[in-house]
């Protein structure tokens, strides 16, 4: 055997018969083995492993190392944490292990030969020099290398399962490592192990820390203090910061870094900052210290703006020209645009770049159609893309960044609208596909829910956006910003930079809702206890924190009974954890709208069982199947491991176009959803919303949070809990402030219009008496 073997740890020594599921992009292989020993007191002579593996090959035996694992319905499994090939010490043995399937090119009389010249450790010696396979007389020169690869391909990867199974590394990690480093990971493991802060995604500082004690690396490791920045960027982008002030950043870093010795002083940390960027690993500027990828992207984003407003549109519609097109869609549309919303038509139509905001139904999604149809009537084109033969030559591209967000707009516009990533072709590991050299085509690119887009997915879109393009981005400036770094919306719109219309009126309240005048009143800071009373869109159901999940059931009851589904009713809340948190709505509202019964098939994950006819939330991207985070499904069947051909237990849940098969492996990527969170529903629109506000959420509550939650609701919107923490929250600015620099990078940009305000003689409002106003033609 090659290497060394771990100590008092269960094992099981056996081969792969065959290979239950494997997941090629991950390396995650569940296979049944036979058992030939075992240290343990399983007495069977099968058994399923499951685990990361680089390759099992049937006929091999293997030695596996990890714990028991119990399946709800298929019993005891053996979850592998490291595993070795069990090479052979018989001159047989060897000759079979050498002429096997894992190496091509090597039958057994070529391997007898290398056995016959290297003896019993010859994969040893082989490992160690690989020299000694000249003295084998015959062999080709080109398959002694194919040999040489495959043995430290296979036997590289287990050696780094089993050095990082000594720091607690678990498979998965060790698969990311061996990929990026293949044969070199031990020695930068053991000499570098801060190399892995700075290439590894998932791999933090702290373990990188405890690796070089336990090698006894000393604590002025030249890459020490560089992982150190690494992480605490890392970190803070995960609370939304692009960047991060020096000195911010020095402290943090301090901070970290002493926690294990306090030999380092601030000054060396500030030192070790300049060697880092004459390196160009992290970019010092203005006072300012970003990741590169941060950087770029801010600076991507700026750049490409700059270069799609360096031209104007060429074509400028006379108004009277526009105003006759206006007046006929508004015929057809059955309204009249008001002001605001001519002049965002106008001016969307006549810039390389604008953007379109406002909060609810102010228009925006009327504003669209209206400018949609208004090109296409200048263009005098179809705007149906069935009209088009060469789908190539459709003009309009309509894009947002969620599934839901996409759906939404391809519904309100009746034309294709996909999420951003799927327009970009992003596919995962290989990320996206469209970029500067392979632009997107159309003409006319609508972004929708822009206020979502973080600063990466920003630049990724930009750069795919061909010079020709005319770009729409449109979005509530109020609501949360992304989930990832940035605030490209708001920065964009603070910088004056690129040409953008607020719609103010609103037209939805006219209609008589409640919500939305309680949206305007928190956005304009003067909601008050009296806004609060209910009216027939609304109410404020005022209880006890302990009594809102109690509340919440009472109200999901009466409205069952009134024969709406859960499929309209959407809860959302704040935070997970807590008396009333997400997790606790969720179990309580799964016991009154699908609770257990002898019919209805489930499955237990961790703490979670989902049964058939739950409703469900994807937590991430899995473009390969197309569904994306924030996409809501139900369970509609639970396969076990007998009933199909794959041989596993399957969980199918319907989203609203397409069914999506998971494995026990892939339910963590799913989560009940009769309550989600805030966040999470961002792009998403509900007939019902039920909104928890209670005290004990009082660390998260802030306007932009319940701002976001309350225009969810697009018919009714029930609050349960306490008017206080309600009125408190909206007060509540979001005081993290994100530190980005977009805004300075904006600077840069040349030829920007400054400001929006069409030219006086094209205004279509302030009209002298007894002249022909341009309204005149809309009516
Ligand atoms: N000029 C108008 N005249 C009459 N009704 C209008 C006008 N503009 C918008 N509306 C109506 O107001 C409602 C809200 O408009 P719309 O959906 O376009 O707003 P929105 O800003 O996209 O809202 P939200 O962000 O909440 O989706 C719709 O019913 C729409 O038909």
């Amino acid at each position: 055997m090659v290497g060394e073997e771990p100590v008092e740890q269960l094992y099981f020594k056996g081969e792969p018969l065959f290979t239950i599921f494997h997941n090629e992009t991950e390396q995650f292989s569940i296979t049944k083995i036979r058992v030939l020993d075992t240290n343990t007191d399983y007495d069977e002579k099968e058994i399923v492993i499951k685990g990361y593996f680089a390759r099992l090959q049937e006929g091999i035996s293997y030695m596996f190392y990890g714990e028991f694992v119990s399946h709800l319905k298929y019993g005891k499994q053996f979850s592998v944490h490291s595993y070795q090939t069990f090479i052979p010490n018989t001159k047989d043995g060897l000759i079979a292990y050498l002429s096997s399937d894992l190496f091509y090119g090597i039958g057994k009389k070529t391997a007898t030969k290398i056995v016959d010249e290297l003896g019993e450790q010859a994969i040893t010696k082989i490992m160690n020099s690989p020299a000694v396979l000249e003295n084998v007389p015959g062999l080709k020169k080109e398959t002694a290398q194919k040999l040489v690869e495959s043995l430290q391909e296979n036997q590289g990867f287990e050696q780094i399962v089993i050095h990082l199974a000594k720091y607690q590394i678990g498979m998965k990690l060790a698969q990311k490592i061996y990929q990026k480093y293949k044969n070199e990971a031990i020695s930068i493991i053991k000499e570098d192990p801060y190399q892995l802060v700075y290439d590894i995604e998932g791999f933090g500082f702290i373990t990188a820390d405890q690796i070089a004690r336990q090698n006894g690396l000393p604590y002025n490791h030249p890459n020490r203090i560089g992982a150190g920045y690494i992480y605490v960027l890392q970190q803070s982008a995960l609370d939304g910061h692009v960047f991060l002030p020096i000195e911010t950043g020095v402290k943090q870093v301090y901070h970290l870094l002493s926690q294990a010795s306090l030999s380092l002083t601030e000054q060396e940390i500030l030192d070790g900052l300049d060697k880092l960027n004459t390196g160009k690993i992290i970019i010092v500027q203005e006072g300012r210290m970003y990741l590169p990828s941060l950087y770029y992207a801010e600076d991507g984003v700026a750049s490409n703006l700059n270069r799609l407003t360096e031209k104007s549109v060429e074509e400028k519609t006379p108004l009277a020209e526009l105003m006759k097109i206006i007046g006929e869609i508004e015929e057809a549309e059955i309204l009249s645009y008001g002001k605001e919303q001519f002049e965002a038509i106008n001016q969307a139509l006549h810039s390389k770049v604008m953007i379109l905001t406002g909060g609810p139904g102010t228009g925006k999604t009327t504003v669209i159609k209206g400018i949609l149809k208004a090109y296409a009537a200048i263009h005098d084109i179809p705007i149906d893309p069935s009209d088009y033969e060469d789908k190539s030559e459709y003009p309009f591209i309509l894009t947002a960044p969620t599934g839901r967000a996409s759906k939404r707009l391809k519904e309100s516009t009746g034309l294709p609208a996909v999420t951003i990533h799927r327009l970009l072709g992003w596919d995962g590991d290989n990320g996206f596909d469209k970029n500067k050299d392979n632009p997107l085509s159309g003409k006319f690119l609508i972004v929708d829910e822009f206020s979502m887009v973080d600063i990466w997915l920003a630049n990724w879109l930009f750069q795919a956006i061909p010079d020709d393009m005319q770009v729409l981005l449109v979005g509530d400036e109020d609501q949360l910003p992304s989930v990832g770094p940035g605030q490209v919306l708001s920065d964009l719109l603070e910088s004056e930079k690129v040409p953008y219309i607020t719609l103010t009126e609103v037209y939805r309240q006219k209609e008589g809702s409640k919500i939305i005048q309680l949206a305007h009143l928190i956005k304009n800071d003067t909601c008050t206890d009296d806004d609060l009373s209910n009216d027939k869109d609304f109410s404020f159901l005022s209880c006890h924190e302990k009594q809102v999940v109690d509340v919440i059931t009472v109200v999901i009851q009466r409205a069952l009974e009134k024969g709406i589904t859960m499929t309209d009713i959407q809860i959302l809340a704040p935070m997970y954890r807590s008396e009333a948190g997400i997790s606790a709505i969720n179990k309580k509202v799964q016991q009154l709208v699908n609770p257990k019964t002898n019919q209805k098939r489930e499955v237990k994950a961790n703490d979670v069982v989902f049964r058939v006819g739950d409703k469900v939330i994807q937590l991430v991207n899995q473009p390969e199947d197309g569904v994306y985070n924030g996409d809501i499904g139900e369970v509609v069947a639970i396969f076990t491991e007998e009933e199909n051909v794959d041989n596993t237990e399957q969980l199918v849940v319907s989203f609203d176009e397409r069914e999506v098969v998971y494995e026990r492996k892939d339910y963590i990527n799913l989560m009940h959803a009769f309550c989600v969170s805030i966040h999470k529903s961002q792009g998403s629109e509900f007939p019902i919303v039920i909104m928890p506000i209670v005290g004990g959420y009082r660390r998260m509550l802030r306007k932009n949070l319940i701002y976001t939650a309350l225009t969810r609701a697009k018919q009714s919107l029930i609050i349960c809990g306490d008017k206080q923490a309600f009125l408190q929250g909206v007060k509540t600015l979001d005081t993290n402030k994100r530190y980005t620099s977009l805004k300075e990078q904006l600077f840069l940009l040349q030829s920007v219009s400054q400001s929006l305000k069409l030219e006086d003689d094209e205004l279509p409002v302030e009209e002298e008496e007894n002249e022909i106003s341009p309204y005149d033609f809309m009516e």
